[in-house]
């Protein structure tokens, strides 16, 4: 189940809301400028599958999100627990940092953790099969797959260049929960 968790920055032990209704938490989200939407991920693609396979089957809403916010480059993640790499690729993205460019991901299969800070309260969004989020450009944040990493995502860029991050070497990542898994 998709689920929200809005803590105060200095409190990571104990969210003051937590929501699992898609509609509020989109609405909490809009709030400050968070896009969260659910789409229908309905082809069979299991975490694992390739990049070709999953653009495949989601070309459609691919052109759509393309041809509406002008993105000019896609990618997809997509791993199982069994990856060689899973370790090094979650560390990957364990720590706080923003893009220049917004994060926009559509989740086809499993679920993943996103963390933002904004302002000073911290959203934890766990987000599953169907889920679609879009976090502004420049907003600091962090990601979870958890020690058995379950998800395909795809990802789409403004930048030719996709994936590039800047990190704010801050540790607050390491005080708020990590995904459940
Ligand atoms: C869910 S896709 C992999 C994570 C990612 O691209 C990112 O930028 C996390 O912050
Ligand atoms: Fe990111
Ligand atoms: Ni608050």
């Amino acid at each position: 189940m998709s689920t929200l968790s809005v803590f105060h920055e200095s409190s990571p032990e104990l969210p003051h809301k937590v929501l699992t209704h898609a509609e509020d938490i989109s609405s909490t989200l809009a709030e400050v400028g968070v896009r969260f939407e659910r789409w229908q991920a309905s082809a069979p693609i299991k975490p694992g599958a390739s990049s070709e396979e999953v653009i495949s089957a989601y070309q459609s809403q691919i052109d759509q999100l393309m041809s509406e916010r002008g993105y000019v480059t896609v990618d997809v993640v997509s791993l199982s627990e069994d990856h060689p790499q899973k370790a090094e690729l979650r560390a990957k993205f364990l720590d706080e940092h923003r893009h220049a460019e917004d994060e926009v991901r559509f989740f086809v299969a499993g679920r993943g953790l996103f963390t933002l800070h904004i302002d000073d309260h911290v959203y934890a969004v766990l987000c599953e099969k169907n889920d679609l989020i879009s976090v502004p450009a420049g907003t600091r944040h962090w990601f979870d797959m958890g020690e058995r990493p379950h998800f395909v995502a795809i990802r789409l860029f403004n930048n030719p260049e996709g994936w590039v991050a800047e990190f704010t070497g801050e540790d607050i990542a390491s005080r708020f929960p990590r995904i459940d898994d």
